[in-house]
């Protein structure tokens, strides 16, 4: 049960984890004095693996299943919950967290590649439960109301951050199949009546292999299917590479592997062994028996291969490095380190990838460690066509200007496992060539897809009520910024033909008087929203959960520099708070650069702004005004952070993440003590004001001289956390008036 007075705040994994042990402590402080109790829930990869394990750790290495418990809260009325981002595992990610807290004394068994055994199968079950996109699916309860809060953009048009020129000769594009993905095959149906489902393979034979057990649908759903060609997709990828040689620019590839965690690391699995073919082919016994997995990328195949004899493991990097003589060259995640596009997938996360090259010209790093053109594979089309279009605008009118663009802020449709997102349960490789149906209780046929041995088949559900949920959110954004909202449908797709239906007729039961609500397809959407952000203008998206996604991270980061600045609302359908903070992941980046030299560069402003509506939350929905206060209070005291240059910088030996918190907790506290609607506010936090403002200086330079060297924490997925707590909050001047609040 949620208590009426507390906030969960989420614990997670690598930067947000680290400004956590230095912000929280800060936020405890100041929110006892509303009679707020504010609890932390670890729902961190490594908490997660070992919560599956219990049976076999000790009493003080068990941790309680947080994500479970989460799930079920959201759905209560009282839930508050801030959400941090936290690491969506690939099946390489798992690995090394399971090294390192086996390393630490846990008795965790190693991750199964390849199952055979009943044990075996069943610890797979449970690695997989914490595998890719595993905690948001479970606690977004709701839609997605996505923005870029006035202050931030009033911020970022005063001080435009960099962004990359753009020529007119560009020869960036994105390249996506004409035919056999998911976008040309997808089937949809809306259900009249409530029934259950199951999908079942029938082979050519007519044996029938039941996939997915009954499950529930309810009256009002929709339901797609559509699959992804095996032999379709083998042949893009091959043209492609040659096409890139060609037209000499970078190969890349763009996928989702963490939250389409079972359908694109399939996908990555076959771009790694077109592009390396001559390798998989020629040594395909050797690397089958050392149980490399393509899906894993060229990373896996590279440390499997170490333990081969050196000759035959010189041989193998010797067809490697022949490969890359012939063949385009790659992207480059870490050229100093050689890591390309195709070793990890969790290393080309579309959302975050394709707007970071659209701002820097269009360009990615090459292997020569300079920017270069590239040619971005999206192999499905669905949504791959508004990165084309955005790529197409740059390179006719130029680089957008963050001095003067509008904004497109988002109303995501995304509650209860919503589309794409939702689907891994319902995703399979196929075994065969046959036919794949679903099947309603009295064996009526629903979807049916013929399939060949490879493909991927893939069915994705949508509940009426969230729709019904999400046009209403949408009408009240269009209502309260009186800007147009565009629901990003295409009616040449079937899912999206049965949404706009939807629209269509649930959205005479609002009022939409005066308001401009249109209906375009992603890729008309994305021009008239570029238009309008030319013109200085801001425009609502209203889209599913995939655009919700993409569009989250490309607009903001255009527009403020980075998705980490959204204000990130999910409104839960049950009355409670979801509050997510930013619309980024868990920067591994910034943790490489703590460790090495002590700075930490994360902006936590995404926190303070989730925190600032948490608490204005719970204020309102328990007419507690005090809470209402240090909710109003603390928007002030961001919006000093950031006029007042106080966010993280970039650069060793300036202010970082930790510096950032101070001059947060100094505003907030001068906030508090200026205003007069609460006196014990007003008592509490005067002295406490006067003591940080005195204080400033040494505070400043204590912080400033835990910078400048490396940073040993005790681990990378499991941190020590005295250690990390004594690297995150190093001004012992600060932690005494903090600690006396
Ligand atoms: N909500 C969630 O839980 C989400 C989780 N993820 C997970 O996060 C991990 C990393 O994903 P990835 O795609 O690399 O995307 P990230 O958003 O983590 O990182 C991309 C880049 O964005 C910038 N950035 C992001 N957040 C901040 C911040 N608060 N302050 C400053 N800069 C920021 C950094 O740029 P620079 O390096 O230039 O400083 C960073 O390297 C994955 O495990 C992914 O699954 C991803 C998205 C959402
Ligand atoms: O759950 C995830 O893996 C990432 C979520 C994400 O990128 C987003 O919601 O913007
Ligand atoms: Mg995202």
């Amino acid at each position: 049960m949620a208590q009426k007075s507390t906030i969960i705040y989420t614990k997670t994994d690598e930067a947000p984890a680290l400004a956590t042990s230095s912000l929280l402590p800060i936020v405890q402080a100041f929110v006892k004095n509303a009679g707020i109790n504010m609890e932390t829930r670890d729902i961190s990869l490594a908490g997660r693996i070992i919560a599956q394990f219990p049976e076999r750790l000790k009493d003080d290495q068990k941790i309680s299943d947080a994500l479970t418990e989460l799930g079920e809260m959201v759905k209560e009325p009282d839930a508050n919950i801030i959400k941090l981002p936290n690491i969506s595992a690939s099946v390489p990610q798992i690995k090394a967290t399971v090294a390192e807290l086996q390393a630490k004394g846990y008795d965790l068994p190693d991750y199964p590649e390849d199952p055979k055994t009943e044990e075996e199968k069943s610890v797979k079950a449970k690695f997989d439960v914490a595998k890719g996109s595993a905690v948001n699916p479970v606690l977004r309860e709701g839609n997605s109301d996505r923005r870029a809060p006035k202050a931030v953009k009033n911020y970022a048009r005063k001080n435009p951050h960099s962004m990359g020129e753009w020529k007119s000769d560009s020869k960036t594009h994105v390249a996506s199949m004409s035919s056999g993905d998911f976008y040309g095959s997808e089937k949809s149906v809306e259900i009249e009546e409530a029934t259950n489902y199951r999908i079942v393979f029938k082979d050519k034979a007519g044996n029938s292999t039941l996939l997915k057990n009954k499950a529930p649908l309810l009256a009002g759903e929709i339901i797609d299917g559509a699959v992804m060609s095996r032999k379709a997709l083998r042949a893009f990828f091959a043209e492609q590479i040659e096409d890139a040689k060609k037209k000499d620019v970078l190969f890349s590839v763009h996928l989702k592997a963490t939250m389409m965690k079972v359908s694109d690391p399939i996908i990555f699995g076959h771009v790694v062994t077109v592009f390396f073919k001559e390798v998989f082919e020629k040594h395909a016994a050797d690397l089958k028996e050392l149980g490399v997995d393509p899906k894993h990328g060229l990373g896996d195949l590279y440390s499997k291969i170490q333990s081969l004899p050196e000759e035959k493991r010189k041989e193998i990097e010797a067809d490697i490095q022949a490969v890359y003589a012939e063949s385009p060259e790659l992207a480059m995640v870490n050229s100093d380190k050689g890591i390309t596009n195709l070793h990890v997938p969790s290393d080309i996360i579309i959302d975050a990838s394709m707007p970071a090259a659209i701002r820097s010209s269009g360009m990615m790093w090459g292997p020569d460690g300079k920017l270069k053109d590239m040619k971005a594979i999206i192999p499905d089309r669905c949504y791959s066509g508004i990165y084309e279009e955005t790529i197409e605008n740059c390179r006719k009118y130029g680089a957008l200007d963050p001095s003067a663009m509008g904004s497109v802020s988002n109303v995501g449709l995304m509650a209860q496992k919503a589309e794409e997102y939702g689907s891994h349960d319902k995703t399979f490789e196929m075994a065969g060539d046959g036919t794949v149906l679903v099947l309603d209780d009295s064996d009526k046929v629903l979807i049916e897809q013929p399939v060949e041995e490879g493909d991927i088949f893939r069915m994705c559900q949508v509940k009426d009520a969230p729709v019904q949920d999400w046009i209403k959110l949408a009408v009240k954004r269009a209502r309260e910024t009186g800007n147009p909202a565009v629901f990003w449908l295409d009616k040449n797709r079937a899912h999206d033909a049965r949404l706009i239906s939807k629209v269509e007729k649930y959205l005479p039961g609002q009022d939409t008087k005066g308001l401009e609500i249109l209906i375009k397809t992603p890729v008309e959407a994305t021009r008239f929203s570029l238009d309008r952000i030319r013109e200085g203008k801001d425009t609502i998206s209203v889209t599913g959960n995939v655009l919700r996604d993409y569009l989250t991270d490309l607009f903001p980061i255009l527009e403020v520099g980075t998705s980490a600045k959204m204000l990130s609302i999910v409104p839960l359908m049950n009355g409670g708070g979801l509050f997510e903070t930013g619309a980024g992941g868990s920067a591994p980046k910034h943790v490489q650069q703590f460790q090495e030299e002590g700075h930490l560069r994360w902006d936590s402003l995404g926190e303070f702004l989730a925190l600032a509506v948490s608490i204005e939350h719970l204020g309102k929905s328990y007419g507690n005004d005090k809470a209402l206060i240090l909710a109003e209070t603390l928007d002030k005291a961001t919006e000093l952070v950031l006029e007042n240059g106080k966010s993280p910088s970039r650069k060793v030996n300036e202010i970082d993440n930790r510096g950032s918190h101070f001059y947060l907790a100094l505003y907030w506290a001068q906030a508090l003590a200026e205003q007069d609607k609460d006196a014990d506010l007003k008592r509490i936090f005067q002295p406490v004001a006067a003591e940080m403002a005195a204080k400033e200086n040494v505070i400043a330079e204590e912080l400033l001289s835990a910078q400048g060297r490396p940073v040993d924490i005790g681990g990378y997925y499991a941190p020590d956390e005295d250690l990390k707590s004594l690297a995150m909050r190093p001004s012992a001047t600060l932690n005494a008036i903090i600690d006396a609040i």
